[in-house]
């Protein structure tokens, strides 16, 4: 058995007494595309919070390969152990080119370094190349990003992440406001960059949790409610009464 790349024991947050999380514990396994799902209010944003140090539970840990607990560094330094997140507004820089984007993203890996000294080297080129054939932006690279399509926005922001080679990326809803072929484009990309990197990704969208295809994590309240294929956790009579709200 693989150890786990992330590993939440035991998580509870609470926000004047109200537990946004209650107990969660959760592992996801170096590579793994994880779907976490869950009405609303469930705590899936919190959870993503906890996870970058942006929120400090109460109790519990979040080991990080192994024997880092995250619960006790800061936002910044998580973010330079390699964990990124992607909010669900794509915030690219609008009068830049997609290539001058991934560009400035590979300048500052991981915020630390000054982009004042640098130059794009050959193998820098070569993973512009690579990142634009992921996201399939090869002929938009000379677009200005402030001229794409909301899609391909939210890829290229995708794009800009993997440029920082996370060894966690969180997604946070990335198809609102997409078209089914953007959708379908996006479960492809997100299948395509994890073995590589590992993904935690929370979505509504069952439509596109399907095309995931991978193990759902179902949050309720604050805890773990369901685990398991997106068919083994849909005939699970708790997460059904949840849904329908009873
Ligand atoms: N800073 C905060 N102060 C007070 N309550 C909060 C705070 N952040 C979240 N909550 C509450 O905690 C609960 C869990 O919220 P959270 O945003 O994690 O849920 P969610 O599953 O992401 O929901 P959604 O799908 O609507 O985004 C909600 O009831 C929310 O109102």
């Amino acid at each position: 058995m693989t150890d786990p790349l992330l590993y939440l024991d035991g998580v509870s947050v609470s926000f004047d007494g109200f537990k946004a999380l209650n107990n969660l514990s959760l592992m996801i396994d170096p590579g793994e595309l994880r779907a976490i799902i869950g009405p609303n209010g469930a705590g899936k944003t919190t959870m993503m919070d906890v996870i970058t140090g942006k929120t400090r539970p109460d109790h519990g840990t979040v080991m990080f390969e192994g024997n880092t607990d995250l619960t006790k560094l800061k936002e910044s330094t998580i973010a330079n152990l390699g964990i990124g997140r992607k909010f669900q507004r794509p915030t690219v820089f609008e009068h830049h080119t997609v290539l001058d984007n991934l560009e400035l993203a590979l300048k500052n890996p991981r915020g630390v370094f000054s982009g004042l000294f640098y130059k794009v080297s050959e193998e820098d080129r070569k993973r512009i190349e690579e990142l634009l054939d992921i996201t399939k932006l090869s002929p938009k690279r000379d677009v200005v990003a402030g001229g794409l399509a909301h899609g391909e926005k939210q890829w290229l922001e995708i794009g800009m992440l993997l440029a920082q080679d996370p060894k966690l990326l969180l997604v946070d809803e990335p198809v609102a406001g997409m078209t089914d072929a953007e959708t379908e484009q996006t479960a492809h990309l997100l299948r395509a960059i994890s073995g590589k990197h590992s993904v935690i990704v929370v979505e509504h969208d069952m439509v596109f949790v399907r095309e995931l295809g991978v193990k759902v994590t179902v949050l309720h309240e604050g805890s773990m409610l369901a685990e398991g294929s997106l068919d083994t956790v849909s005939a699970n009579q708790q997460v059904i009464d949840v849904y329908l709200g009873r």
